[in-house]
């Protein structure tokens, strides 16, 4: 089941209300985020910004369901309150309905560029055939057939990141969340997988959230969010 309340028809598929997450008590409490609003829809590319310390990363990992905030609701397009289900339920949620992409790539270094891809399909239980083959036409899409076998420590930081991304993408989720993605890559190799991040959005009609100080992905964003101390501006 899913709603679909956006103009277009297009599922809503996170809906953020009053997100607020503090840190700490007394003197040392710190105001990570403050009453945030934001809705996420399906075929679209929402671009976090703001400076070091805003919030960006609070926010993201309050909407992917890796933090719980201090008060506030992340609805889903079932009617079911992220921010309210017990561990468990949000760990489904996040293997079913999510990929994340991580600044660092969080790649296992000891597997293979395609075990590593593999990773949320064994999760999810899904057959050897099945994994082989996905996994095959993940790392198509990211253009890294021919890598397959390498482990991360023989592949630049560009195809590390494109592996990352084909293990967010092989389990079909409907939220990609990217925190950073190209924090680690020179510019070149950065507007290179912000083009594939583009592409698979439009062509698989995901929501896609990406905290990132990339002018040129903020351009071709549906929406820009702007945190500044915690607060959308
Ligand atoms: N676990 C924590 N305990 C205490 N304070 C925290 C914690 N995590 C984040 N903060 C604080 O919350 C605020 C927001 O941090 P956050 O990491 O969300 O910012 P950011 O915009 O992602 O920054 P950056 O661009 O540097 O990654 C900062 O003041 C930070 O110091």
């Amino acid at each position: 089941m899913s709603s679909t309340d956006g103009t277009d028809g297009s599922t809503t598929e996170l809906s953020a209300r009053g997100l607020t997450r503090t840190y700490g008590t007394g003197a040392a409490l710190v105001h990570a985020l403050v009453d945030v609003d934001l809705d996420v829809r399906a075929g679209e590319l929402v671009v976090v910004r703001g400076r070091s310390g805003a919030g960006k990363t609070t926010l993201l990992n309050l909407l992917g369901g890796l933090d719980r905030p201090t008060s506030g609701t992340v609805l889903l397009p079932d009617g079911r309150e992220l921010t309210g289900l017990a561990a468990d339920e949000v760990d489904e949620v996040r293997r079913t309905r999510f990929g994340f992409v991580f600044q660092g790539f969080g790649l296992v270094p000891v597997l293979s560029a395609a075990e590593n891809v593999e990773v949320p399909l064994r999760l999810q239980r899904v057959p050897g055939p099945e994994r082989d083959e996905r996994v095959a036409r993940a790392l198509e899409a990211v253009g890294l057939a021919g890598h397959a076998r390498q482990r991360p420590g023989e592949l630049s930081g560009g195809q590390q990141q494109r592996v990352g991304i084909a293990r967010a993408l092989v389990a079909e989720p409907r939220v990609l969340v990217a925190d950073e993605p190209t924090g680690q890559l020179d510019s070149t190799t950065a507007a290179g997988v912000m083009d594939l991040v583009v592409d698979l959005v439009a062509s698989r009609g995901i929501a896609a959230v990406v905290a990132t100080h990339d002018q040129g992905l903020a351009e071709r964003a549906s929406r820009v969010v702007t945190l500044h101390d915690g607060r959308s501006v």
